[in-house]
């Protein structure tokens, strides 16, 4: 009704204006949108912690964050924080040339006073009844044993008397007859590989505190230098830690351990890792036991269960009665009871850096007629050299 009265121009008019109004209106639709897709940052929520640093510098606060952390919040303490996880790196020895030159050197500055004192004596102008008294002494006192003792000083009176004194002399025939003593035509070969595709079983012997564990990990190390596998044989249940010390060796050196509960049953635990050994067909597996020496039936039942169960699926190679050669006639005193209860094959002298009395090598070798296969000269873990009659003799009168 309205429309007929409008103009024509009116009518124009109205119709631009409603246009332009839809134009406006849709333009501004469009840019709002638009800029709401351009500022996604501004509107997008924050719920991730960044992860690392170096994105919370760059990264600006936003609405809604504290400007600092609030007071309250717990201040972070060294348990709370994760430490990355250690990872255990296998240790390289030292080359085999290098141990053995620098154990020569501590063995002759530990025995240096035994060789030097005799040297002095003999090299005396007049050998008197009194000069061979003091000789015999100096023997006795380190350790050598009275038997060995006479028939060395015996040997030597005669070769001096026949031979001639002289100092040049003197040590060549001291040389001489100190090899003879120590016994170069021993055995002193390790039966470390595997026969008749099995490996080699090696059991460690001795009383408490000789050096037991410290030997096993030792001669893993050196086993695993000559590219050999080793499994090591937890077998000491009695003292707590000995377990623990001896798997830390193995990862030290890249031995597996096989160990048992604390006061666990170690012939049982012997029988597991020479089942380890064959299973993984290592070249060598080291049983440490704990030789406690209550009574000698103790000592027997346990050490000789041990090798009986071992026995079952594997001979036994070797057993290697450890001795420390800073307890003297104790030393061989414990020596004896062993023998007595086990078949010992070889024995390693530990601690001959803590004493001038190298003579126990002398005796204990006469004492069992076993050879001394190794010997301990420090605490480090390239402290173990195999024993050389000559080299040792010339340690002493170096
Ligand atoms: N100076 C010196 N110390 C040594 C030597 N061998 C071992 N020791 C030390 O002697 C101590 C006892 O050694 P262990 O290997 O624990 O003795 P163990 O016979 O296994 O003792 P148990 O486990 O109690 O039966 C340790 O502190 C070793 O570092 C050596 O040749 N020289």
């Amino acid at each position: 009704m309205l429309l007929p009265m409008l103009t024509d121009q009116a009518l124009i008019t109205i119709v631009v204006a409603i246009a332009v109004v839809l134009v406006v209106g849709t333009t501004g639709l469009v840019v709002t949108r638009r800029r709401r897709r351009e500022l996604p940052a501004a509107t997008k929520p924050q719920v991730e912690a960044p992860e690392t640093t170096e994105t919370t510098e760059t990264t600006e606060p936003r609405v809604g964050e504290d400007a600092e952390e609030p007071r309250d919040t717990p201040t972070r303490t060294l348990e709370d924080t994760e430490l990355p996880e250690t990872t255990t790196t296998l240790e390289k020895p030292e080359s085999a040339q290098g141990r053995l030159v620098r154990l020569r050197a501590r063995l002759a500055r530990s025995q240096g006073s035994l060789g030097k004192g005799l040297l002095a004596l003999l090299s005396r102008d007049k050998l008197d009844e009194e000069a061979w008294e003091d000789i015999e002494t100096t023997l006795i006192t380190a350790d050598v044993g009275v038997a060995p003792t006479q028939e060395l000083v015996e040997h030597l009176r005669t070769r001096m008397r026949v031979e001639g004194v002289g100092a040049a002399q003197a040590r060549e025939i001291l040389r001489e007859e100190l090899v003879n003593l120590v016994d170069p035509s021993m055995d002193r070969s390790l039966k470390a590989s595997r026969k008749d595709g099995q490996p080699a079983v090696i059991l460690m012997v001795g009383v408490n505190g000789t050096g037991k564990t410290t030997t096993v990990g030792r001669l893993a190390r050196v086993l695993i230098a000559e590219d050999k596998t080793v499994v090591l044989g937890a077998a000491d249940t009695f003292r707590a830690a000995a377990a623990d010390q001896l798997q830390t060796w193995g990862e030290r050196v890249g031995a597996r351990t096989v160990r048992g509960p604390e006061g666990g049953d170690p012939a049982s635990i012997a029988f597991d890792a020479v089942k380890e050994g064959i299973e993984e067909e290592a070249d060598v597996v080291l049983v440490d036991t704990a030789g406690r020496l209550h009574t000698k039936t103790g000592l027997m039942d346990e050490l000789g269960k041990v090798k009986r169960v071992i026995e079952k699926t594997a001979e036994v190679d070797e057993v290697l009665l450890v001795i420390d050669a800073t307890t003297g006639q104790n030393g061989l005193t414990q020596a004896r009871v062993f023998a007595e209860v086990i078949n010992v094959t070889g024995l390693v002298l530990t601690k001959l850096d803590g004493t001038a009395k190298g003579g126990i090598v002398i005796a204990v070798q006469r004492e069992l007629g076993v050879p001394v296969k190794l010997v301990g000269l420090g605490e480090g873990p390239d402290d173990l050299a195999p024993f050389e009659p000559e080299q040792f003799v010339d340690a002493l009168l170096d």
